[in-house]
């Protein structure tokens, strides 16, 4: 394993929005009257330089890795941004470079490093400058890794050590968490990386005193908010509950921009209900808000329930991106495969052979797709705020205990289906996302009884995962002399993941989180303009089961099938046929 796995910190010294929506989401943004960066033409062309990064950085980013010509266009408007010391809302595409941009960002941020600039002597009372909370180890240390990669390269002149650059506070498994607070406590970074369970649980011995950045990618997953379109009941219990039971993130960011919430909620002297804006509030960090389904409820939780946002309209910048995944995936294609109970395997209907993009034909029907989505995505939601990827790891196994046995959650025409998919297409690598519920390791064993070389994904190992990160550069290293693997995670441990080579997505079942977590992982490929393909296994069937009282039978019917024609339909996706399966 290469070291900068092994050397811990311890150890060294949109979905994609219907019109409506997308006409919601800028009514927002100008009722709320605040900046707003607009594309222009211009952009691409513009130089790192011009967005503020130092040319060191800049020099470093084009040599390791020579693939970064020219900022994105989101990175064009996401830099300047931060760097203003602004809040920033920012939605846009999956694969658009977000993630990367806030990294460099926050490598370029004068105000991260002032404490080396204003002294040569070591601070008295470190503060980490900037906290980045992201929803799983695995995005932590991709995004630690891509610090440690710009940091450690040969052109840098000066290299500080890394600990004191970057730091990552999660679970990893086979490794104590104490060694890694024990490292924060000797050596304060600049940058720590976290998921919110850990720093929620470690709050009292991080030092954010004098924080200036607060980041948190992938919010829409990290903070739940209450869907809309919901009946009144139900959105009133939700609330409750979440006001009860407020995750981990939510828990966060109350205590880090307490200072901003207190000032919203002290007495009005001038009667009106508008919160009280006052400059000796911006002494609380900087927020930065980032994912690719920045949906109307989170938005409007921000503004009308967090508290968190009070600083004013001249210190937010809004970033929103293009929202039609047709668009800006216009190399990935869509197919699914319906299985049924006698593990019969056909295309879903409507399926066609070639992808006409002006083909745009929908059927009618299904008008409660938008309300099961909501309901979907908040579940969803909840899911990722309990579940980060340590924990789940452990159900797992749990699950898998001698003496446990169940029957496994999926049938055998789905097992059928990837493994005659993964034999038929897959040139290098790809990727399985299946249910949090699902035995992982009991699924990757049913596979390679099937020839599929499955395996977990896992960034600390070089054979499953980690070569990627390690290297910067893709997957390539993943493969060996055996041919092509097969990737297998949750939806939860996958987002946000950047793994560039991927060929194919599976996806069993319909995503939990319906359009939203479609999006997230059909992201997953297809990035930077290469070309991916997306097949999802769905099951339907009708059975007669026993009611369990007196014998009498009841019918169960399960349709996958009328779900996955919703989401896509919802997207604008023209599903195509998988020819093994006419
Ligand atoms: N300016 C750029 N030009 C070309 N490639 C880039 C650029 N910036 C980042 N990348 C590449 O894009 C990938 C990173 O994308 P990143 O994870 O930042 O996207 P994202 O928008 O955060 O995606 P997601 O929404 O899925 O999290 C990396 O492979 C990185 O090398």
């Amino acid at each position: 394993m290469p070291s900068w796995l092994l050397q811990t910190p311890a150890s060294s010294s949109f979905r994609i929005s219907r019109r409506s929506q997308v006409t919601l989401w800028w009514k927002t943004l100008r009722r709320n009257n605040s900046t707003v960066a607009k594309p222009g033409p211009e952009l691409a062309d513009l130089s790192w330089k011009r967005l503020g990064v130092p040319a060191s950085v800049a020099a470093t980013v084009r040599s390791v890795f020579p693939h970064i010509e020219k900022p994105t266009k989101t990175q064009a408007r996401l830099i300047p941004a931060i760097l203003s010391g602004k809040d920033v809302l920012l939605k846009d595409q999956t694969g658009t470079g977000k993630s990367f941009g806030l990294i460099l960002a926050l490598l370029s941020d004068f105000r991260v490093w002032r404490s080396e600039h204003e002294s040569h002597k070591k601070p008295t009372n470190p503060s980490v400058c900037a906290l980045v909370i992201v929803p799983h180890k695995d995005l932590a240390l991709q995004l630690a890794r891509w610090i440690q990669v710009i940091i450690e390269s040969k052109i840098q002149a000066q290299r500080p050590e890394l600990p004191t650059v970057v730091q990552v506070l999660a679970k990893i498994p086979g490794e104590p968490l104490e060694e890694r607070l024990a490292a924060l406590e000797r050596v304060t970074p600049h940058i720590l990386i976290g998921t919110p369970q850990v720093l929620l649980k470690n709050y009292d011995s991080l030092k954010l005193h004098k924080l200036n950045t607060l980041i948190v990618d992938e919010v829409d997953y990290l903070i739940e908010t209450v869907p809309n379109l919901l009946d009144k009941f139900k959105r009133e219990k939700i609330r409750k509950k979440i006001a009860k039971y407020p995750g981990p993130t939510r828990q966060l960011l109350n205590k880090i921009l307490e200072p901003r919430m207190v000032k919203a909620d002290a007495p009005n002297t001038d009667r009106t209900s508008a919160p009280i804006r006052q400059p000796q509030i911006q002494h609380t960090p900087q927020l930065v808000l980032s994912t690719a389904t920045f949906r109307g409820h989170l938005n409007r939780f921000l503004f009308q329930g967090s508290g968190w946002l009070t600083r004013g309209d001249m210190h937010l910048v809004k970033i929103n991106g293009n929202t039609e995944m047709s668009t800006w995936l216009p190399n990935v294609t869509h197919s699914v495969l319906v299985v049924n109970e006698k593990a019969e395997v056909r295309n879903i209907e409507g399926a066609i052979v070639s992808h006409d993009p002006l083909d745009q034909s929908t059927e009618e029907g299904e008008t409660t797709v938008q309300a099961d989505n909501e309901e979907a995505a908040f579940r969803e939601t909840i899911t990722g705020e309990l579940s980060e990827v340590g924990l789940q790891g452990e159900d797992v196994l749990a699950s898998e205990a001698p003496g446990l046995e169940a029957p496994p959650p999926w049938s055998l025409g789905c097992i059928e289906a990837i493994s005659i998919c993964f034999a038929m297409d897959v040139p290098q690598t790809a990727l399985l996302v299946t249910p949090a519920t699902h035995p992982i390791h009991k699924l990757i064993k049913e596979l390679k009884g099937y020839g599929v070389d499955a395996r977990p994904l896992d960034m600390l190992s070089s054979s499953a995962g980690g070569d990627h990160i390690l290297n910067g550069k893709g997957t390539e290293s993943l493969v060996d002399d055996k041919g092509p693997i097969l990737l297998v995670s949750t939806l939860a441990n996958t987002r946000g993941l950047d793994l560039p080579n991927l060929s194919h997505v599976f996806v069993m079942g319909v995503p939990e989180g319906r359009v939203d977590s479609y999006t997230h992982i059909a992201g997953r490929t297809g990035r930077f303009g290469k070309s991916g393909k997306i097949v999802t296994i769905v099951e339907k069937y009708e059975e007669e089961v026993d009611d369990g009282e007196g014998g009498k039978k009841k019918r169960v019917v399960k349709d996958e099938e009328k779900k996955m024609k919703g989401i896509l339909r919802e997207m604008s996706i023209v599903p195509r046929k998988v020819e093994h399966f006419d």
